[in-house]
């Protein structure tokens, strides 16, 4: 450490005292250098009032990317703006929204503004409040929260007064375009539809969203209005192209981010391999991510830095938390009390004291999962320790953005988990810290999501043909004619007789019916699971954690839709292992060079759980339990790649390594797609051959987990080379020496990790690449 280092860097410093620096699990460490604010004036439009009220709370003059952003929506094109965290996006869909309001342009407009979380939705009324608070000039807009809490007669109040309504998407669908009627007014004025945090909406709920945004776009259009759209987005890959998919038409894309930051240091952490402890085929294990991040966490409350540490699971951060403490106990017994954990769960009120603690120093360190992600007020503090990649660049930006105060230094460590993403970003840092280039990916076309919602479009208002052009529902409305679900009459498409669809969608809860899961011993009812994921998450046996309590399921009953669980917390997790048959039903897309041959196809993937593995926290793997489940069968869209059996022989990889290459080169594709498409690899699944019937070759097939698809293995499809060089740097930069899970091994396995060859997967990837046009 030399005097001249910033806080950032002093703070890290402190967090490796005593480690040998040959032996430091730092991957790479930078200093993002600070950032003055970049000051615009405001737009000629923007109302006295307005303005007066911006002053009032401090704001003097916006930022830049603020004015672009809002200009564009003013002049009615539809805008996303994707800039840093807490860097001032609601001004973007403020500023034009409340000088229409103000201007007297329309005098009965109307705004509506949709959060993937009722608790954000509720932030930005309580914003929004408190900027227009005593101004008689916003006394009409009455703004007004419409979602599950919301009471009858305070619904009944903000359809009849308000005219700027905070909702979220599951409301929209069924409050609002379940009675369309009763909003006609408020859709005929419909002057501005704000997305917010746009990049959650991903995979099936970003598909449902999308088609809820587009039925509602459609209802506007047809009563008269027509809505611009302003969305506000984290840091992503191709913002506008993912807008443009959710409402179905085109948009422009801000990122040029005006907004101050002060100095922030980051460090990319990969913990050491753990001496005598083996897991699957004996392959070394990494200490873990959260063990690693509570004993960071506690280094840095000794330093007196306001640390805020990200955990995967709820489990994870109550058990961070209190590792932590654990530490402290021995190092400054009297800062025990001042680290806590944090959940989803836990009450609105909780979050307030938790955030005000934060914020007044009586808790130095906090251990939450992704619950205090969205909509917190907690900036500026010290340090952000991320424990295990949380899955998406926008998720960790919006984690990392939570340290530093405006103009003051900051620490943000990265954990690596053991897993091949995690082990890739924290030895590929520009991945991670430069342009993403994952991508907020859905797929409104998905004929199993967009069938139910045609029906509920053509109870809200009878489909025409542009209609049908416009949801790229051709074959699906024919289907549905067809099935005499709806019927063709010269003016469009109208509904059966007594059908009332819109009840039958859950956005969020996938494609399919559910499974609950209920705790046997009270009844309780714990969650749900799509049917398709029950036997490969809640077999008989299967552990199944539920806010931070861990329970044992002891039987699945398919036919009723239930799995019945005891409270039981062993010392192992469990995991599925199952068979997986594959049957190509279509080519979508395809190409071809030399041996290799790529292709977007449809399949039909038959799973078959045989039995489960037992896991303990170390990593260290207990024992595989026999099952015998019934067989079903999932059609959805596979990314998949033949290779010439003489191509592979030419690499160095005779035919007897042929399963065990393409195995573990297809583990870790799976495990870095999330690089590319917002998924997880819990979405998606793989299937390696060295001879498939329908190709006749060594073939490899990565597929979306949902019926019809989700757009995953789409973008695999249309993004191959840089995943694939992606998946091969992965594999090479592991530093282990036959396959471990940051590489090769797969938590998911259904075959038990057996056979997997690295050296030969490196060899396929290569070959991959060097036939990638
Ligand atoms: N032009 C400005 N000048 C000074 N402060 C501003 C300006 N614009 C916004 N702010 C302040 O910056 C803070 C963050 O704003 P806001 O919550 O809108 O950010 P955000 O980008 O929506 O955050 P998140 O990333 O959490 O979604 C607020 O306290 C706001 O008052």
């Amino acid at each position: 450490m030399s005097p001249g280092d910033s806080f950032g860097e002093q703070l890290l410093h402190r967090s490796l005292a005593g480690v040998d620096p040959d032996l430091s699990p730092v991957t790479y460490k930078t200093v993002m250098r600070s950032q003055t604010a970049q000051f615009a004036e405001w737009p000629d439009w923007v109302t006295e009032p307005v303005r007066a009220a911006y002053g009032d709370i401090g704001v003097r003059r916006p930022w830049t990317h603020q004015v672009t952003a809002a200009q564009h929506a003013h002049e009615g094109t539809h805008v996303v703006v994707s800039t840093g965290t807490a860097s001032g996006k609601s001004m973007a869909y403020q500023l034009p929204i409340l000088s229409d309001m103000t201007s007297g342009a329309a005098p009965h407009g109307t705004a509506l503004y949709i959060a993937p979380t009722k608790a954000l939705g509720a932030d930005q009324i309580r914003a929004l409040t408190s900027l227009t608070a005593g101004r008689r000039e916003f006394a009409h807009m009455a703004p007004c929260a419409y979602d599950g809490d919301t009471e009858p007669d305070v619904r009944q109040w903000a359809r009849e007064h308000s005219r700027w309504i905070f909702t979220n998407p599951d409301m929209l669908h069924i409050g609002f375009l379940g009675s369309p009627g009763r909003w006609r007014h408020f859709f005929r004025n419909l002057r501005y539809l704000v997305i917010d945090e746009c990049h959650h909406y991903r995979g099936v709920f970003g598909s449902h969203t999308a088609l809820v945004v587009q039925r509602t776009l459609r209802l506007a259009r047809a009563a008269g209005a027509n809505p611009t759209v302003i969305a506000a987005s984290a840091t992503a890959g191709e913002p506008a192209r993912a807008l443009g998919r959710l409402i179905g038409d085109d948009c422009v894309a801000v990122t040029d981010d005006g907004s101050p930051h002060g100095e922030r240091t980051v460090a990319l952490w990969e913990p050491t391999f753990t001496p005598g402890v083996t897991g699957e085929h004996g392959a070394p294990v990494r200490r873990s991510a959260g063990a690693e991040a509570a004993r960071i966490m506690a280094d840095l409350v000794i330093e007196g830095a306001r640390t805020l540490c990200f955990v995967r699971s709820r489990r994870g951060a109550e058990i961070t938390a209190l590792s932590a403490r654990q530490i402290l106990a021995a190092a400054d017994p009297e800062l025990v009390g001042r680290v806590a954990a944090y959940r989803a769960g836990y009450l609105a009120d909780d979050r307030r004291d938790l955030e005000a603690a934060l914020s007044d120093g009586t808790l130095l360190g906090v251990a939450t999962t992704n619950a205090l992600e969205l909509g917190v007020d907690i900036a500026g503090l010290d340090a952000v320790v991320v424990a295990g990649y949380p899955g998406t660049v926008a998720s960790f930006w919006q984690q990392a953005g939570r340290a530093g105060r405006r103009g003051e230094g900051s620490l943000v460590v990265m954990v690596a988990r053991d897993d091949p993403l995690d082990t890739y970003l924290v030895h590929h840092p520009e991945a991670l810290l430069e342009r993403p280039v994952e991508v907020s990916v859905t797929d409104p076309t998905n004929p199993y999501v967009l069938g139910p919602h045609l029906l509920c479009a053509a109870t809200e208002l009878p489909l025409t043909e542009a209609d049908v052009a416009a949801f790229d529902a051709a074959d699906v409305v024919a289907d549905l004619t067809a099935r005499g679900l709806l019927r063709r009459r010269p003016a469009g498409w109208y509904p059966a007789a007594g059908l009332f669809p819109h009840g039958e969608i859950d956005i969020r809860g996938g494609i399919g019916g559910q499974v609950m899961i209920v705790d046997g011993t009270t009844s309780q009812l714990l969650g749900t699971v799509d049917t398709g994921r029950a036997m490969s998450t809640v077999h008989p046996g299967a552990v199944h954690l539920h806010q931070g309590r861990s329970f044992v399921v002891d039987e699945l009953d398919l036919t009723d839709g239930l799995a019945i669980t005891h409270p039981e917390d062993p010392e192992w997790s469990t995991s599925a292992r199952e068979t997986t048959a594959m049957d190509i039903t279509a080519t979508t897309r395809s190409w071809r060079s030399g041996p290799l041959t790529v292709a977007l196809v449809d399949v039909d993937v038959t799973h078959q759980v045989v039995g489960y593995m037992r896991t303990l926290h170390t990593g260290e793997v207990l024992d595989v339990i026999d099952l015998d489940m019934p067989p079903q069968t999932l059609s959805t869209r596979s990314v998949m790649y033949t290779l010439e059996p003489e191509a592979l022989e030419g690499v160095g990889v005779p035919v007897d390594r042929f399963p065990g290459a393409l195995h573990a080169a297809e583990h870790a594709a799976i495990g870095l797609l999330p690089l590319i498409a917002t998924c997880d690899r819990w979405d998606i699944g793989g299937l390696s051959t060295n001879i498939h019937a329908d190709t006749g070759l060594p073939t490899v097939f990565v597929y979306d987990g949902y019926p019809g698809g989700a757009g995953f293995a789409e973008r695999g499809f249309t993004a191959f080379a840089t995943w694939i060089r992606a998946t091969r740097d992965a594999v090479t930069d592991c530093r282990c020496e036959s396959g471990c899970p940051s590489c090769v091994q797969s938590p998911k396995c259904g075959n038990g990790n057996e056979p997997l060859d690295k050296a030969g997967a490196i060899a396929v990837l290569n070959l991959l690449l060097r036939e990638i046009p």
